[in-house]
């Protein structure tokens, strides 16, 4: 099975969780998408939930939908948050941020008494560090930050789209570093970058997972912290 049959698997076995009279974190991307969609569909056979997206994009879908979309100030506390990754491993361990959306996301996650993560079997990894580490940077302060993160050897790269500079909702920058050899341990890491002025976020989120569904072929595979 593709891919992408895999995380439609995924999103609807994660919907299962979604109940009437819940505030729902509706995540951002291509997995994301399908659990929106099934959502949407959901409610328009008369569920009553409503949602706080975490980008611009999910919240065009879900309004699309007829998804009741409020602020994360009126929500206050969500019940469940649905979200992809870019890498997920053993230990509910997280790379996002590949959509750009990593800091709403992380927002959202912290203020979610469950977090589910859903993804394609290609996104379960023995070892984060594949993908490169999306980090937000406040456009001040980027070009210095490279150059820090150059000196602890992170080989860092600002994202582009189409031949700009790349800008999150929030109008800030992306850094993609590359995390594979680093031999600190990720909430050090973590808690090294966050001292670093103008990094805003990142994509490690490491603590906040409490269910991952793979899609795997035809199955889903829900792993429970
Ligand atoms: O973190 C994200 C967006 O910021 C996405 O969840 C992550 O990039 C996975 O996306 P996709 O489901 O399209 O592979």
């Amino acid at each position: 099975m593709n891919a992408v049959n895999e995380k439609k698997v995924a999103a609807l076995e994660a919907v299962k969780y979604v109940k009437s009279g819940m505030t729902v974190g509706l995540g951002t991307g291509s997995t994301a998408f399908f659990m929106i969609e099934a959502i949407g569909e959901m409610v328009q056979n008369g569920m009553d939930i409503k949602a706080v997206a975490t980008s611009n994009e999910t919240e065009k879908l879900a309004t699309k939908l007829g998804i009741n979309v409020i602020t994360l100030a009126e929500a206050k506390r969500l019940d469940v948050t649905i979200d992809g990754a870019d890498e997920v491993d053993e230990d509910f361990q997280l790379i996002k941020g590949g959509g750009g959306a990593l800091l709403r996301e992380k927002i959202v996650a912290h203020n979610s008494v469950l977090n589910i993560i859903i993804a394609d079997s290609s996104k379960s990894v023995a070892k984060l560090g594949k993908f490169k580490l999306p980090i937000e940077t406040i456009p001040f302060a980027t070009q210095l930050i490279i150059e820090e993160l150059r000196g602890m050897g992170l080989s860092p790269v600002q994202r582009k789209k189409d031949d700009a500079d790349y800008k999150t909702d929030e109008n800030n920058d992306i850094v993609d570093i590359d995390i594979w050899d680093t031999d600190i341990k990720l909430t050090d890491l973590e808690q090294q970058l966050k001292t670093i002025p103008g990094i805003v976020e990142t994509g490690l989120f490491l603590t906040t997972t409490n269910l991952v569904i793979i899609g795997n072929g035809e199955k889903a595979i829900v792993k429970k912290r």
